[in-house]
C-alpha cells in the first residue's frame, strides 16, 4: 500500500502554488544535476502535493536548457507517485480555443536536444511509451475539471518540439496534417522520464494561441500568450487544488503499468552493470536495481 503523493509541475505563468498549507521551498539534491529550482512542499486536505516550476522561479530556463532529469529525480525523491503537468500549449484544431484545458492523451516527440533518458551505457532499459498518461489520474483531473466549470476536452495528441522559436508556417500545416491537436515544448523528454521513475503521469494543456496556422489569428504573439496565461492562472491552480483535494489517498495500481515500467526494463545483466550509474539511478529505479 503506497500513500499518494501529487507532484505538480508548473509550466509558463505558474510558479507558485497558492493554497498550499504549511509549505515550504526545500532544495533537493540530484545526482543528475541542477533542478529548475527548489521544490514547494506543502498539504492540501492532508495530502502532501510537491510543486516544481519547471522554468524555474522568474523564468531562468527556455524548453532546451531544462534539466527534465533533475526535475523527474528530484520529484521521485520527495515520494511522488503522481504527477500532473500543468502547460501552456497553441492549439492545432479550430474547435480548441484559447483557454480550452486539454486532458493529452498522447505525444509526438519532435525534440533533438535533451537528454531523454536516466539509462544508457551500463544500464540499459526499454520502457513502453505506447500509453504516456495515467488513465486514472487523467479520470481525477477530469472529474475536477468538471467540478471547476472549466471548459476542457479529454484526449488529443500533444507534439513536442524543440523550440524555443515557434513553428514556421509550414511546420504548423505538418503537425495539423498528422492529427495532432496541441503543441509545447516541454512535455517531452518529461512524460518519457517520469515513466522510467514508475510516476504517474498526465498533462494539462491550456490553450494560449492558435500557433501559425489559423488564417484569422496570424502569428502566434507572446503577450498575447501571456495575457490568456494571466486570465487562466486561478483556473489552473484551482483546478490542481481541486485534483489534491478528490485524488485517493492511497495510489491505485495504474492500468497501463506506469508505476511498475522498470519491472522488466533492464537489459543490461546485473555483474555487466555500471555501479556508479547504478548508484546515480537509485531513487528512480531503486525499486528494481
Ligand atoms: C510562454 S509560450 C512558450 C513556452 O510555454 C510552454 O511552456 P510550458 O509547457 O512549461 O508551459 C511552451 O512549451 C514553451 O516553453
Ligand atoms: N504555439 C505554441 N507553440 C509551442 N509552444 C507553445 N506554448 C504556447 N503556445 C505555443
Amino acid at each position: 500500500m503506497t500513500e499518494t503523493v501529487l507532484g505538480v509541475v508548473g509550466g509558463s505563468g505558474i510558479y507558485d502554488l497558492p493554497g498550499l498549507e504549511h509549505a515550504e521551498w526545500v532544495s533537493v539534491e540530484s545526482p543528475w544535476g541542477a533542478p529548475s529550482d527548489q521544490v514547494r512542499i506543502g498539504r492540501i486536505d492532508g495530502l502532501k502535493v510537491v510543486f516544481l516550476p519547471r522554468h524555474g522561479r522568474g523564468h531562468v530556463y527556455a524548453p532546451s536548457d531544462i534539466n527534465y532529469r533533475a526535475n523527474i529525480d528530484v520529484l521521485k525523491r520527495c515520494g511522488v507517485t503522481d504527477l500532473v503537468s500543468v502547460s501552456a500549449c497553441g492549439s492545432l484544431k479550430e474547435e480548441l480555443a484559447p483557454g480550452t484545458f486539454v486532458l493529452v492523451e498522447q505525444f509526438i516527440d519532435r525534440t533533438f536536444a535533451r537528454e531523454k533518458s536516466f539509462f544508457g551505457a551500463g544500464c540499459v532499459a526499454h520502457v513502453s511509451m505506447a500509453y504516456p498518461v495515467s488513465p486514472r489520474l487523467v479520470d481525477t483531473v477530469e472529474a475536477a475539471a468538471r467540478s471547476e466549470n472549466l471548459t476542457y476536452r479529454r484526449g488529443g495528441t500533444y507534439l513536442a518540439m524543440e523550440g524555443p522559436q515557434f513553428s514556421s508556417l509550414a511546420e504548423s500545416h505538418l503537425y495539423r496534417s498528422w492529427g495532432c491537436d496541441v503543441i509545447g515544448m516541454t512535455n517531452m523528454p518529461e512524460a518519457k522520464l517520469a515513466r522510467e521513475a514508475e510516476i504517474c503521469y498526465a498533462t494539462v494543456a491550456m490553450i494560449t494561441d492558435y500557433d501559425s496556422w489559423h488564417p484569422d489569428h496570424g502569428e502566434v504573439e507572446i503577450q498575447a500568450i501571456i495575457k490568456v496565461l494571466q486570465d487562466n492562472a486561478a483556473n489552473a491552480q484551482n483546478l490542481v487544488a481541486r485534483i489534491a483535494r478528490d485524488i485517493p489517498r492511497i495510489h491505485e495500481a495504474c492500468p497501463v503499468g506506469s508505476d511498475t515500467a522498470l519491472e522488466f526494463a533492464i537489459m543490461t545483466k546485473p555483474e555487466a552493470r555500471d555501479s556508479e550509474l547504478v548508484e546515480k539511478l537509485r531513487a528512480v529505479a531503486g525499486r528494481v536495481l
